[in-house]
């Protein structure tokens, strides 16, 4: 166990039954009620609702091994019928951490229902109940509204005030005390009626497929960025960092990625975060592809520059161990860390909450997928607060920067608004 004290409601001893079941189709559309959990990406992941555990994690260093501890206990303990045995079959866990380790309000789940879908293969997991499997994913479910009436305001700072806090940035950047820092806003939105997770997590799946739609604990959003999987030995990272605005034509989309390409002062921002990952998962894999140069993500809103890693893990380490070496990375803190952290909580005047740190799933056997929490938004009853933020270097330009965390911002108010 770390040095995190860790809050758990849990059952002396967790039933875990896995079926083999028809392919449900759409896995979103199976959750039965708001409090949703979910990680989908291409129509394959994982969704699951209700409670059969609850982990309340406290700031502080170590927060991903002790909840590794802790869950390596409960699922050790558990009576385990699973005859699949692919990851995500069995007990499963979903969480959601703090971005910054001196916030509290990070959250690990472990539901009664999961329901998985992956290579042809479906899957539904029942926890916590010694009555059985159950057959069907979903017996009824509550009816679901879209967001209506919606107002808008501005969190911890205005765009002027933001604009003022890159600038302040930039000015600490070129004195040499950082390379990178990632600065974020927050806004909020107020809609009539309690706002349903399920039609904020479709229409995201629907707009951006090859993004991570997640949920948990009213944490929503599509990330692109996969911060670690672990198949087994196995791992992979998706590093992004640099962005551009899409273009209005396809020969204005190809102008702007050859002109991100080239950029130096994104091609700057991205290599802290690719070197950082690089130095982070060296010492834990026996073999590690970092390419030399990154590559063009395309996504409805934004281009990043971005850079597939892959590993193979020595010695016995569940994802949660990896998260714990990679986070926060300098896609969303800075370099070096400690100063780029520094200066957030000082710039920002807000605490990011979940924004910005771990959010996915982890399973018995230590594998998993990690997205870093971005384009999202946490939900509570009617208001939701959006978050967005953008790597700042030496040459950052304040009204650009302002203008990148709009279109970043555009997916979760396309996932409000439709
Ligand atoms: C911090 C965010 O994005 C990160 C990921 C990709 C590109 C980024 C950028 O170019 O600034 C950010 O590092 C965000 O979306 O809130």
């Amino acid at each position: 166990m770390g040095r995190v004290r860790l809050a758990v409601t849990a059952p002396d001893r967790l039933d875990v039954h896995t079926v083999e079941i028809d392919d449900p189709g759409d896995l979103i559309s199976c959750l039965p009620h708001p409090s949703a959990l979910a990680w989908v990406r291409h129509g394959e992941g994982l969704v699951g609702w209700g409670e059969a555990a609850r982990l309340t994690v406290p700031a502080g260093p170590g927060r991903f091994t002790a909840v590794q501890g802790l869950l390596a206990e409960l699922f050790g303990g558990a009576r385990v019928d699973d005859p699949l045995g692919v990851p995500g079959s069995g007990p499963v866990a979903f969480g959601s951490f703090a971005f910054d380790p001196a916030s509290g309000g990070s959250v690990v789940i472990v539901p009664r229902r999961v329901l998985g879908r992956r290579g042809g293969r479906a899957w539904l997991t029942t926890i916590g109940e010694a009555s059985g499997p159950a057959a069907r994913p979903v017996e009824s479910a509550d009816p679901l509204t879209a967001p209506s009436q919606l107002t808008w305001s501005d969190g911890a700072l205005s765009a002027p005030g933001w604009q003022r806090a890159v600038a302040a940035a930039v000015q600490h950047i070129r004195t040499g005390r950082l390379g990178k820092v990632v600065l974020a806003r927050d806004l909020y939105a107020q809609a009539a009626e309690p706002i349903d997770a399920r039609v904020l997590l479709a229409r995201l799946a629907q707009r951006f497929p090859a993004c991570y739609t997640f949920a948990c604990a009213g944490l929503v959003g599509a990330t692109p960025e996969l911060l670690i999987r672990r198949t087994g030995e196995e791992v992979e990272s998706l590093v992004l960092a640099g962005t551009t605005a899409r273009g209005t034509d396809p020969a204005d989309d190809t102008a702007r990625a050859a002109r991100l390409l080239a950029s130096a002062k994104d091609r700057h921002e991205h290599a802290y975060a690719a070197q950082m990952v690089r130095e982070a998962l060296a010492p834990l894999c026996a073999e590690l592809s970092v390419p030399d140069d990154p590559q063009v993500l395309t996504l409805p809103n934004v281009m990043h520059l971005a850079s597939p890693v892959r590993g193979r893990l020595h010695g016995e380490r569940s994802v949660l161990d990896v998260v714990e070496a990679l986070h926060p990375t300098p896609a969303v803190c800075g370099t070096p860390t400690d100063r780029a952290l520094e200066l957030i909580r000082h710039l920002e005047a807000m605490d990011r909450g979940r924004y910005a740190g771990p959010v996915g799933w982890v399973d018995a056997r230590g594998d998993g997928e990690w997205g870093i929490a971005l384009r999202c938004a946490e939900l509570d009853g009617t208001r939701a607060r959006l978050f967005a933020g953008c790597g700042i270097v030496a040459d950052s330009d304040p009204a650009a920067e302002l203008a990148e965390a709009h279109n970043k911002f555009r997916a979760m108010r396309y996932a409000l608004q439709g």
